[in-house]
């Protein structure tokens, strides 16, 4: 099985300044200045062609993150990271510039990764007919409604024919035939033996269509392997959390905090 995503201790550490004047300080100091936050610590892991691996994790845990970073929306701030063909991110509000239309919006999406003008003419027809949002083609995106952009955003991305895609969230929005639309692409997409990351706050929609979980718990890999093995213990996880008392997940909400500032402190 050929390779299509490695990840080797990659990190991801974003600052956190109080005030506008810290940036400055972080810039003149020879060892920077302000609060490090770890949204990423040392996440290693391997995806091959054809995985279907679902990307799961409370709120914060650092999904959104990875999603940008195999996408490369984000550089990572150390570590290694292999890419093996182009990616495509879809995300509820991903890469798309509101005060565009939607036309000019698939039009830049392609410019951008390399398609000249007749290929996007060509592109354009079943990119609009997938997204399904009528007159709203020709209006600024910042008029959308969350699903319309999804479906934008989607239609963009599948049609482009990626090596890997990355669905991030974004079928949390929008109604039922347009998920279920968006599934029959998806499998369509399994099936050329391609590399998906879907990233879910449904288990239900996890267990349908992936084979693999990667999960993520305060911006490390928890476990990663079969769908099999990986969901009972993360419900099990989800069950004792939910089983916590409100001080009781503040305090433990507090301890994760801590641990990824503090880790940064150390470097
Ligand atoms: N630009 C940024 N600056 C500072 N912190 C950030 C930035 N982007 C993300 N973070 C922090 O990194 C952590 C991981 O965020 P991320 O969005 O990847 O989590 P997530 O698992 O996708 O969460 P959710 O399920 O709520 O969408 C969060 O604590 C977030 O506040």
């Amino acid at each position: 099985m050929s390779h299509s995503v490695v990840f080797e201790h990659v990190v991801k550490k974003y600052k956190m300044y109080k005030k506008n004047s810290e940036k400055l300080l972080d810039i003149l100091f020879p060892d920077g200045y302000g609060e490090n936050f770890y949204a990423l610590q040392n996440i290693s892991f391997t995806a091959d062609r054809g995985d279907v691996i679902g990307v799961i994790g409370v709120n914060g845990a650092g999904k959104s993150t990875l999603s940008n970073l195999i996408t490369g929306v984000i550089p990572p701030t150390s570590g290694k990271i292999e890419i093996v063909g182009q990616a495509s991110l879809i995300a509820i509000n991903s890469g798309l510039n509101n005060q565009l239309t939607g036309r000019e919006n698939i039009e830049l999406k392609c410019l951008m990764l390399g398609f000249n003008k007749k290929e996007i003419r060509a592109l354009m027809p079943e990119i609009i007919d997938f997204a399904d949002i009528g007159k709203f083609i020709d209006q600024p995106v910042k008029s959308y409604s969350s699903g319309m952009k999804s479906r934008l955003g989607f239609a963009i991305s599948v049609n482009i024919d990626p090596d890997i895609l990355v669905i991030d969230e974004a079928l949390s929005v929008g109604d039922q035939t347009f998920a279920d639309k968006c599934l029959d692409k998806m499998n369509e997409f399994k099936e050329k033996g391609k590399t998906i990351f879907f990233i879910s706050h449904s288990i239900g929609q996890v267990k349908k269509f992936c084979q693999k979980a990667l999960w993520l718990e305060a911006g490390e890999v928890k476990a990663y392997g079969t769908i099999k093995e990986i969901i009972p213990q993360y419900e099990k996880f989800l069950k004792e959390y939910k089983a916590m008392t409100k001080e009781e997940q503040r305090n433990f909400k507090q301890l994760v905090l801590e641990k990824r500032s503090k880790l940064a402190a150390n470097k």
